[in-house]
């Protein structure tokens, strides 16, 4: 009886972690910060307008694609849980949107790299305790990310990319992508995954050696409201279609797929100093009736993670 009972709990595969370890791994990573968001802790609100492309409704026939305009809320933010890092660093940028119109709501977050730092959340997890500063140095030891990196091989690809370029020059100038597929199609629509690629209308630049030396830690915001003071910064959104053999279920492993289906132009017009996206929380589930979520597990764990992050931070935990 014992034995059989040993040889059960061995069968079993590693338990998922919960909503709330998901939350802890940043929080521990990252520090706690009173009212902040424990991931994208640093971050703005504008706001513009959407604008579906022509095609779009053929793509994704939601009500929302129909309409000539939908107004957008947005968020730029810069990746991780400290407020205070600099815009300089070399992580990930977010852009994330609310699109609002015909009585649906489509919110899209978005990453300035074409593939997330884990496959499944338990490698979202160790990634982290790997990163939690040593209290002797005050900063990660390379041993453990290592030895991260050896058990969690699709831990690897997002930081390469990052460590391949400089930050980018301001949150107009960088591409943005969802990581994770969707399933697009309404009724009586073929269904298709696609990934989310959001192209800058500016083009693609990073700072150079230079500007990464003489560039103040904060420097993001006051970039964009001077751009916007000139006009709207805008960018294309796509659907970008999987090549065969390209993963629907892991955000860490890049598409080779070159077909997209333009959906349509956002125009961020003005900064939001009021900051209504505050107490906002995004979900990458709120989504109109012609998108669904794929199977992709991390996009499966996402959703009770910010539930967990949105009450610590109303709650000033
Ligand atoms: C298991 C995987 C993930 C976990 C646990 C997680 C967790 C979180 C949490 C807790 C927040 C803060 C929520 C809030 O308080 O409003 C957040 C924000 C964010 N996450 Fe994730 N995330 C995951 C994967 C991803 C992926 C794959 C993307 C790819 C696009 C992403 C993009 C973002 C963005 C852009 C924000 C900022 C949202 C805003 O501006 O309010 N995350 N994430």
């Amino acid at each position: 009886m014992t034995l059989s009972l040993a040889a059960h709990a061995q069968a079993q595969p590693p338990a998922e972690p919960s909503p709330a370890a998901l939350v802890d791994a940043l929080n521990n990573a990252f520090g706690k910060h009173a009212g902040k968001r424990a991931s994208h802790a640093k971050g703005f609100c504008a706001t513009g307008v959407f604008t579906p492309a022509p095609g779009a409704a053929g793509f994704a026939g939601s009500p929302l694609f129909r309409q000539s305009s939908v107004a957008a809320q947005v968020r730029f933010s810069v990746g991780g849980g400290n407020p205070g890092v600099s815009d300089k660093s070399r992580s990930v940028r977010g852009l994330t949107m609310r699109l609002s119109g015909g009585g649906e709501v489509y919110d899209l977050l978005l990453l300035s790299e074409p593939v997330f730092f884990a496959a499944t959340p338990a490698s979202f997890v160790s990634f982290l305790e790997a990163r939690v500063p040593d209290p002797a140095t005050r900063k990660p030891d390379p041993q453990k990310i290592a030895v991260h990196n050896a058990a969690y091989p699709d831990g690897t690809r997002q930081p390469a990319l990052l460590a391949a370029h400089a930050a980018p020059q301001s949150y107009a100038t960088t591409a943005y992508f969802s990581n994770n597929a969707f399933v697009f199609g309404g009724e009586g629509q073929a269904r298709q995954h696609a990934r989310i690629v959001v192209e800058p209308q500016a083009g693609t630049h990073y700072l150079s050696a230079d500007q990464e030396q003489s560039l103040p830690d904060q420097f993001l915001q006051a970039e964009l409201r001077e751009r916007l003071g000139k006009d709207a910064v805008a960018y294309t959104i796509y659907a970008q279609l999987p090549a065969a053999g390209d993963s629907l279920l892991d955000p860490s492993q890049p598409w080779q797929g070159s077909a997209k289906v333009a959906l349509g132009t956002l125009a961020v017009q003005a900064l939001d100093d009021a900051g209504a996206c505050d107490g906002v929380v995004f979900m990458p589930g709120n989504l109109p009736a012609s998108i669904a979520m794929s199977d992709d597990p991390i996009l499966r764990s996402r959703a009770a993670a910010y539930a967990v992050s949105l009450a610590r931070r109303s709650g000033g935990k």
